[in-house]
């Protein structure tokens, strides 16, 4: 008999991904880990798992997992790479997909992610291309995981063109979102993960962002507003990626700071010099500085934006980054290659406000380096 109740525990949010027959669950809440393997077996009894997951979370979290697999009949074999964005490449993504292979992973076997959105691209990008297509199950460590990338099935690596620019849409079939696995984050990781949580705010949700304004301490330190921070977040993401799952409309206000940011993330060759939540904070940042530059929002938004971010220790402009970047050439030829650019023409997420974020295609390109001109010299 089964160890986890069959009715969800009342610490246990549990919301879903409206996704027709690929619909799937997000838990959230503290203890999930010691439970993943009653919950997998539940959807795939008997199967073999491959835990791809990074050094550190492997040190913390790997004998869990690994030990509630087993309890509920799984066979685990744990991939393990070196953590961070480099590991987001081609010649990491061959390794894993050959120790995949390797332990036998089958079509009705199954990929666990368990890390940060480094281990969940680049996992789910394996499910994805193994035998050409495997089921997997998202286990995010990090705030950024939880909030945003264990959801909505964006798998991929980097390029030396640029971001998560070769790749596959590939929903898991679950998301465990331990949020006591975020007690062994370091503080600089959590704090990139809260950019995107902010993002959901600035997005379309003002009273989200005021919230935050007021509450991020709570977060930052645990407990009841950690986790509807995250539950929020992850119901702002499952609504989007319901509607428009593969980014032909809506989907791509999630992208808001992230043209500017992933072009600012390859600058500065994808290192630990900028964290992707913290190339995100820049971005949103210059997002509102450009709209209150084109007349779109007011410029005491822009700053009511920068402001918080750097309340919570995120950089919000380019001078905040350690270290030399691409000059302003440099920086409009990655972004030139932007998933979003249609045909040469730019789109960019802006705001007419908190919370009034907007797709604007076409935006010019002179005005663009004109920005970029004015932000680089704004030291
Ligand atoms: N697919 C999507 O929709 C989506 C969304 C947002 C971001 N992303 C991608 O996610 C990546 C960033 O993810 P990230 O910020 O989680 O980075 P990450 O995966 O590199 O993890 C951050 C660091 O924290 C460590 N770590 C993770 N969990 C830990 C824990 N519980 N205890 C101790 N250490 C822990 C990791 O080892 C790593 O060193 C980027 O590549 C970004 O492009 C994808
Ligand atoms: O899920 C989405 O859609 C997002 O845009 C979420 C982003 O936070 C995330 O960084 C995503 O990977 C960026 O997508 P991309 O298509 O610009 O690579
Ligand atoms: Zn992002």
């Amino acid at each position: 008999m089964s160890h986890v109740a069959e009715e969800l525990r009342a610490d246990i949010t549990r919301l879903n991904v409206g996704l027709g027959e690929r619909a799937y669950d997000i838990l959230i809440g503290p203890g999930l880990f010691h439970e993943a393997g009653e919950r997998i077996a539940r959807l795939r009894p008997g199967a073999r798992v491959g835990i791809v997951t990074d050094r550190h979370v492997a040190e913390r979290h790997l004998a869990t997992v690994e030990a509630a697999l087993r309890a509920a009949g799984l066979t685990p074999t744990p991939v393990i790479v070196e953590p961070g964005e480099k590991s987001k490449c081609f010649r990491v993504f061959e390794e894993v997909v050959d120790a995949l292979l390797a332990a036998r992973i089958e079509r009705r076997d199954v990929v666990l992610a368990l890390g940060g959105g480094v281990v969940g691209d680049l996992a789910g990008f394996a499910a994805a291309a193994l035998r050409r297509g495997v089921d997997f199950v998202q286990a995010p460590t990090s705030l950024l995981a939880q909030v945003d990338s264990s959801v909505g099935g964006k798998t991929g690596i980097n390029s030396r063109h640029g971001k998560n620019l070769v790749g596959a849409f590939h929903q898991p079939i679950l998301v465990l979102a331990d949020s006591a696995a975020l007690d062994t984050l370091p503080l600089r990781e959590f704090r990139s993960g809260y950019a995107e949580v902010a993002k959901y705010g600035l997005i379309d949700n003002a009273p989200f962002f005021a919230w935050l304004e007021r509450k991020w301490q709570e977060v930052f330190a645990g407990g009841p507003a950690r986790i509807e921070a995250i539950a929020t977040s992850c119901a702002s993401k499952a609504a989007v990626v319901a509607r428009d799952e593969k980014e032909t409309g809506d989907r791509a206000l999630l992208n808001l700071g992230h043209t500017f940011g992933h072009a600012l993330e390859a600058g500065a060759g994808f290192s630990q010099r900028l964290l992707h939540g913290e190339a995100v904070a820049v971005g949103m940042a210059q997002a509102f500085r450009f709209s209150a530059r084109q007349g779109l929002c007011s410029p005491e938004d822009a700053l009511r934006v920068a402001a918080h971010l750097k309340t919570v220790g995120l950089p919000t402009r380019i001078r905040d980054i350690p270290g030399d970047l691409p000059d302003t050439d440099g920086l409009m030829d990655l972004i030139a290659q932007d998933k979003k650019v249609s045909r040469g023409a730019l789109t960019f997420i802006l705001a007419r406000g908190i919370g009034r974020s907007f797709i604007a295609r076409d935006v010019d390109p002179a005005e663009l380096r004109a920005f970029l001109e004015a932000e680089r010299g704004a030291i």
